[in-house]
This record gives C-alpha cells, structure tokens and sequence, in this order.
C-alpha cells in the first residue's frame, strides 16, 4: 500500500495538508467554547456572541475544505485503485501462458473486482481515517496544555494503553481478513464456473444446481465472515471501553481542577470535547490499523504473478524454411504425452494431425505456438530454435485456432481488428479467404454489426470464420487449426479447408478427427500420434 500511496505523493500531501486544516479547524472549535462558557458565567454577553460568530465563520471555513476533502480522496482513491489494476494486468501480459492458467479466469475477476473494493474501501479510505484522527488528536493534544499539564498527562497515559490492548488481536483479526478474501475468491469462482455452465444445466433440466452451488460457496463465504466479526467485536470493545474511560477519567480531572480554581469552568466543556476527539479516534485505531494490516496480504497476493523470463528476443527475419522437431518430447509434470517426435513440416506444405483423444495433438500444436516452451529436444522453426525466440515473435508469424474460439462483445470489426489498425482493403481480404464476406454483407449493419455476449448472434460456424479472419488480416503464414473447421456445417467446413489449402502461402497444420477425403487428397501428409 505504500508503494501506492508514495507513487501519487503529490494529491496524498495535498490530502494531508486539508485534513490538518479541517482538524485544527475542530480544535480551535472546542476551544472557542471554553471562551464562550466562561463568557456567559461572567455574564459577558459581547464576548459570548463574538466567539460563537468566531465559531460560525471557522465552521464554515471547516465545510468548505471537507468538501474539498471528499473529493480529493475519492479521486486520489481511484487513482491508486486503477494504478493497481494496471499493475495486475500488466503482469498477466508479462506471465507465461501455463502460470497465467493456473488460475481459474474468476479468481482473476475477484482480484480486479472484490480486492480492489476491498483495497478502496479499508486500506484507503482507513488510511485516511487514520491520518485524519492522528491529526485530530495531535491538534487536541496540544491544546490541552492551554489548560493544564495534568489533562495532558493523563491523556497520554489512558492514549498508550487504549492503543495497546486491542493489538492482542492484530495476527487473529489479519488471519480471518485473509481467509475472508480466499473465501470470496472461491465464491466468485464457483459461482462463475456455474453461471457459465447455465447452457449445459438447460439442458440437462439441471438449472436448480446454479442455485445450490450459490448457497453453498455462500454459506462457507458467511461462515468466515462471522467469524472475522466476532474478531472485529472483540477489539472494538477493547476500544470502545478505553475511549469510555480515557473521557470519564479527563472529565473527572477537569472537574477537581475547577473544584480546586485552577482552570476556568468552561474548559470542562473543551476538555470533554478534545477527550471525546482524542479518544474516539485512540479507542478506534488499533481497530483501523488492524483492518489497513489486514489488506497487506491481499496487495501481496496481487503481486503473485510471476512475469516469464524469456530467454531471448531473437526476431525471424525471413521466413525461408517450415518447422523441425527432432527428438520431440513433452510432459505435464511426469505425464509423458509426446515422446520422441520427428518430423518436418515444410514451409507452404499442409498437414493433417489425428490420433486418438489424448494423444497429445493440441499439446503438439500449443508447443508451435509458443504457448509451452518447457519441451524436451528440438523444434526449429524458420531455421531458429523456438527456445531462442520469443513466444510472442512466434505469434507474430502463427495463428492457432481453437475447437471454440472466443469472441469478444462487439462488432464484427472489432473482433477481427482487435483495436489495431488495418486498412478496409486489409479487412475485406481477410473476409473474403475467410469465407465470411457474404455473411456480413447480409448482416444488418454489416462489419459493424454488433455480435452480442461472445459472439451470441452469430452460429458456431460464422464464429469460427471470425477467428479465422483475426489471423488472417494480420498476414499470419501458419495456421494451426484445432479442430478448427469442427463446428462448421459440412459445406463451409469444406470450404474453408478448401481455400486454406488451396492457398499456396499458407502452411497448415489441422488437428482433425474428420478427415474429408477431398481434402485428404491434398495433403503433404497425414500425421498419426499415438
Ligand atoms: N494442462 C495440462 N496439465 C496436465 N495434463 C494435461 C494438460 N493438458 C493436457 N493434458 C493431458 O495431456 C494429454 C494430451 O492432451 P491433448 O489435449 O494434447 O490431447 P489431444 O490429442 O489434443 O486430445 P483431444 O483429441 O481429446 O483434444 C491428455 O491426457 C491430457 O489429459
């Protein structure tokens, strides 16, 4: 949180310079009204009316830097909130393929959305409070020697102890905030994972199950949530109770020191204020700072991606010769799936990858793609060894197509330039060796016609096509389909593959369990893993 607070110094020191304003503001109140009590009992009405003007205009003063306040806090609060999301983000575009998937997308969503919320709302805006009331019981404090020593000492002595006791609580109430915020990432999970499956509950007349998979991951998320409260109860009541005392105690030496003359009859009306300000915010500190601690793990957590070290940044210069394996093998953890592949796939050559389900296919086709780079042996693309190359300069050359490709909410242009800049030629070529310029010309608004919520409006095959368009727009040489024709119509899906293979430019490597034998005739050659 530090860090965050020091990056926008520049607002923060301008939040704390208005909160020292505000909070003097409070205390020369308290203090004014000493004068004004001692004013009416020596029955001095000029001097009463002219403190409680004084009174009214420093209030007023105290309105308009609060509503400045309120303003600047929110704005610098979001600030900070966007930087970190920006942070988070950043590292998912710096992390690997396979350490961005050991997470579910949800507990992704979670961190974005609950633990920022989380952030905003009890790291900053209690920071803030905290901030607020060290500078209101500072202020407080030192007006308290304007009537007598004694107040001051007894004030410090009740301050240590009240902040003292509640801290017994600090590692528990940081314990229970933690597994909150692990709950909530399972609930958020959970209850993702089962709003997605809603099509398959449908169909299965299984739609009761969203509701029980919600109660249940809610019923766990509030058992923790009690039990952070029961924790929270404990050190407010510790705080509570030394705020009760420190006031008490104040007022009763406030009074004897009347009793005895040696402070006027109206600082019991200012004592007993600074008292309440000092120890509403003492009895409430060790509460709020806990609370701050307790965000620490969560800023953490968020920190927990780890950006992939690639080894180089080689670029491809010319792309002169196809792709090499030699002594291929890989394995998820000791699971071998592919063992000792070789094989040559030539540049402008198109293959057919089958085998059984399970035989490492998509594997294969992920490890071309830079998705997996942990393999064992040899694959040499372009005369360069993948392991020298950026995943990401691969990419630039490669398109991978999978079973259901994902597509965002928007237009159809949207999907296929991905907010890049292609020319509207770039685009119709695109469309037209994806097979989809008559779709779009028969949709309402054409290119710019919205698809709805990933794609909805339009059928799997024209979905498919879309994909297709994305890589091809970009110039991409190879194309990696997984299965990628599958849930085309037998017609289109001919097409395509037709157009793709007919393309002398292109190297096509498809994983299919459908070979057509049209499109078999065509091939360099026919892989089988096994
Ligand atoms: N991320 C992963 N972690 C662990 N094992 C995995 C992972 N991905 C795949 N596997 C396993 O590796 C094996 C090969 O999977 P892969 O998806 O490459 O097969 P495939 O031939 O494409 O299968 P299909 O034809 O069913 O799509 C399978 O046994 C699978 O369970």
């Amino acid at each position: 949180m530090k860090k965050y607070i020091l990056r926008f110094w520049k607002p923060n020191l301008l939040i704390f310079g208005i909160l020292v304003i505000t909070n003097v503001c409070l205390t020369l109140v308290s203090v004014i009204m000493a004068s004004s009590l001692n004013a009416l009992v020596d029955l001095n009405f000029t001097l009463f009316f002219e403190t409680l003007l004084a009174n009214a205009v420093i209030f007023m003063i105290y309105l308009f830097f609060s509503y400045i306040l309120i303003n600047k806090k929110s704005q610098t609060k979001q600030k900070m909130a966007t930087a970190i999301r920006t942070d988070v983000t950043k590292r998912m575009e710096q992390t690997s393929y396979s350490n961005f998937h050991t997470k579910p997308v949800g507990t992704y969503a979670s961190w974005l959305s609950n633990d920022l919320n989380t952030i905003e709302t009890v790291a900053f805006d209690q920071f803030y409070t905290v901030l607020g009331g060290i500078i209101s019981a500072v202020s407080s404090i030192i007006a308290m020697f304007i009537f007598h020593w004694s107040i001051v000492l007894l004030t410090l002595a009740v301050t240590i102890v009240t902040i003292l006791l509640p801290m017994l609580y600090q590692k528990v109430l940081s314990l229970v905030s933690l597994l909150v915020t692990e709950e909530s990432e399972r609930f958020l999970s959970k209850v993702t994972d089962s709003l997605n499956g809603f099509d398959t509950f449908f169909s299965f007349n299984l739609l009761e199950k969203i509701t029980k998979d919600m109660e249940e991951a809610s019923l766990k998320l509030a058992d923790v949530k009690n039990k952070q409260a029961k924790v929270i109860a404990k050190v407010a009541l510790l705080g509570t109770f030394g705020n009760i005392v420190g006031q008490l105690s104040i007022m009763g030496l406030t009074g004897y020191l009347v009793s005895q003359s040696i402070v006027s009859v109206g600082s019991i009306l200012a004592t007993g204020e600074l008292a309440g300000t000092i120890f509403n915010t003492v009895g409430n500190i060790s509460q709020q700072i806990a609370a701050i601690r307790s965000v620490e793990p969560v800023f953490k957590k968020l920190e927990t991606i780890e950006p992939s070290v690639e080894k180089s940044t080689e670029k491809i210069k010319i792309i002169d010769s196809g792709i090499v394996l030699d002594n291929l093998s890989y394995a998820y953890d000791d699971k071998l799936v592919l063992n000792n592949l070789d094989f040559s796939f030539q540049l402008g050559g198109k293959y057919a990858i089958v085998g059984a389900s399970g035989s490492g296919k998509t594997t294969l086709l992920n490890i071309l793609n830079g998705k997996l780079m942990d393999y064992d042996g040899s694959v040499q693309f372009a005369g360069k060894e993948l392991s020298v190359l950026s995943g990401r300069e691969l990419r630039e050359h490669i398109l991978y197509m999978d079973q259901i490709p994902y597509l965002f909410e928007g237009t159809v242009r949207e999907n296929i330039t991905l907010d890049e800049d292609f020319s509207n030629e770039q685009i119709q070529q695109a469309l037209k060796a994806s097979n989809l310029d008559e779709v779009v010309r028969n949709l309402p608004q054409g290119i710019d016609t919205d698809i709805g919520d990933a794609g909805r409006l339009l059928s799997g095959g024209q979905r498919q096509r879309v994909a297709l368009a994305r890589g091809l727009v970009r110039g991409k040489k190879i194309i990696l389909l997984d299965e990628g024709t599958s849930s085309l119509d037998e017609k289109s899906a001919l097409e395509i593959e037709k157009q793709l293979i007919e393309n002398e430019e292109l190297t096509v490597l498809m994983i299919t369990h459908q070979l057509r034998e049209s499109i078999q005739k065509q091939l360099n050659q026919v892989i089988l893993l096994s």
